[in-house]
Parts: C-alpha cells; structure tokens; sequence
C-alpha cells in the first residue's frame, strides 16, 4: 500500500533549512493497521502529511496504492486526496461544521467528491457508536463525540488508506480505547490500512506493527508476536516484549541505525570496527 524509499523533506525559509526526512524507507502493507512513533521534531507529522497528499516530498520515492506522490499533478493530487486517503487530527476542528450536525458532517466529502450516499453516512455514525446522536450540532456533543465524528468523516468517501495524526492525544484513556476499538473494526470490516502517528507507547498493544522514527529515518521496527491479540500492555511496560519482537531496520545499502546511547556507552563517535564470527555481527570501538 505504502511504499517510501529515501525519502526527503526539507523546508527551506530565507536564511535556515531543515532537513525533516533524511531518506526514510518505509513499506506498510494493503490490510495493515500500524503506528508511528517517535520524539517530537523526529518528523512524524511531516510524513503524514506528505503520504496524505498535504505536503510535497523534496526527494525519494512515496508511493501510495498505484500513485506516485512525487510525479503528481496538483489536479491528480486533489483526486488523491478526496478518493485513496482519509485523514484525523488531533485537533478536529479542521476536520468538523461546527454549525451542522454530525450527519451533515459525514455527508459534505461526500457532496464535494460528487456523490451523496446518506445510507452509509448512517452506517458510518452508527459504527462509530453515534446512532443516537448523529442529528445533533457538532457544538452539542463532546470532545471524545466529535473526535468519533471526525473518524466517520475520514472514512465517507471509502478511502484504503487511513492517516491519523495523534489521534487520541486530547481525549481520555477510556476515549482512547474506543477510538483504539473502532480503529480496528474499521480495518477488519473495511479492510482499510491504518497509519496511527503517536507519542503514546500505550497504543502500541493495539496495533500489529510500530515503526520507531529517530532524526527523519526510520530505526527500530516492533513487530506483535501474535497479530490475532489486542493487548493492553504499551511498548513502556513490563511484559512488552512478550508481546513485540524487536528488530533495527536496515536500508538497501545495508545501512542502520545504532541507538545514540549505545554509542555512547562505548565512546563510539565516527567510526567503529565490525567483526562478523560466523553467527553474529559485533561492533566495538576502535582500540
Ligand atoms: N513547515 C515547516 N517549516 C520549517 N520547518 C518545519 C516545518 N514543519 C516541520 N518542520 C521541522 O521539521 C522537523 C520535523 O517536524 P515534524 O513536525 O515532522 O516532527 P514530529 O515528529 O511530528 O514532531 P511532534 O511530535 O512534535 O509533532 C522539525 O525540526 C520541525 O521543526
């Protein structure tokens, strides 16, 4: 589904560049539900926005389904938006109508991509547990309500791709597992690929694979031993690693990323030798 090789972003402004990726690869397959975790300026919003169509990458290869994000067009790229992704914030206010209710919410994409359906609108506010509540104004229902909302707008026009920035970053843990729940129904019923961006290690029991990005690459991969079991247990708790594998990730060239503090226990600073004895790998500081 997703398909990023060398991936680079940099944002240049009169006087400074940043350089956000710094040739991230990544792969999320058709059908996955998986998050993005890493600290803040690591550049996890960056790449969402860029695989939702937002942002543009400066180098690399993006692929997302048969489109390639880095040769489109600004018309092919609108296509993209209202049709392959659907997109959450943290903050749904850019998401929501304040002034219309929740199913007239669900409806607008639909409206602008040119097609209405008012049944699955429905269907779409039920599975987000708002049946009750889908003709209120968006202003008379609560945080974790209109985040549920925002959730059934993302998926109105049926995207295979679902991007969620921080999702659950201003909501209650018990909101939190709800959106957690529906996140997950959605990918088995819907079949749609989830990417969640988090801070939250305790999410991380509730999606099959975590990809840790450090510095604009990715680096650590955590991969759930069994896919079949939601657990409670984040990547931070005891238990954890009965639960993920974890592997580093190395590029085609070979390349990976040793953790900083690893290297600093050894006083390893620019260069280190590699030994290979049959089975393992080893890297020790220069004598
Ligand atoms: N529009 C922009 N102009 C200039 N620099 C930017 C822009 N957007 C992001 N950056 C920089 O790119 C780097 C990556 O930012 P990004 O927002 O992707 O990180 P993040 O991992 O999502 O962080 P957070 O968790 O705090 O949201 C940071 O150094 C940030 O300051």
């Amino acid at each position: 589904m997703i398909q990023c090789e060398g991936l680079v972003k940099i944002f240049k402004s009169s006087d400074v560049e940043v350089v956000a990726l710094q040739g991230l690869n990544l792969t999320v397959n058709q059908g996955e539900m998986m998050a993005i975790i890493g600290n803040s300026g690591s550049g996890k919003s960056t790449l969402l926005n860029i695989l939702g169509g937002l942002d543009r990458p400066t180098a690399g290869t993006a692929v997302v389904g048969d489109w390639d994000l880095l040769k489109m067009t600004d018309a092919q790229l609108v296509e993209y938006k209202r049709h392959t992704v659907g997109f959450i914030w943290q903050n749904n206010g850019r998401n929501l109508l304040p002034y219309l209710t929740a199913l007239e919410n669900v409806e607008t994409p639909m409206i602008l991509g040119g097609k209405r359906d008012r049944a699955y609108a429905m269907q779409l506010l039920e599975w987000v547990g708002l049946k009750d509540r889908m003709h209120n104004k968006l202003h008379q229902l609560s945080g974790g309500e209109q985040q549920r909302v925002a959730i059934a707008i993302s998926l109105s026009n049926r995207p295979k791709l679902l991007l969620a920035d921080e999702p659950t970053g201003s909501v209650d843990s018990e909101t939190c597992d709800t959106i957690m729940g529906i996140f997950r129904k959605m990918n088995k019923e819907l079949g749609v690929t989830i990417v969640i961006v988090t801070h939250d290690l305790t999410l991380a029991g509730k999606v099959d694979r975590i990809v840790a990005i450090r510095d604009g690459l990715t680096s650590t991969e955590f991969v759930k031993r069994n896919p079949n079991l939601d657990d409670e247990h984040g990547l931070s708790e005891a238990g954890a690693a009965d639960i993920h594998e974890a592997f580093v990730i190395i590029d085609r060239a070979g390349r990976l990323q040793v953790p900083k503090e690893y290297l600093e226990a050894l006083s390893i600073d620019n260069r280190a030798t590699l030994e290979f004895d049959g089975e393992r790998i080893v890297i020790t500081p220069p004598r």
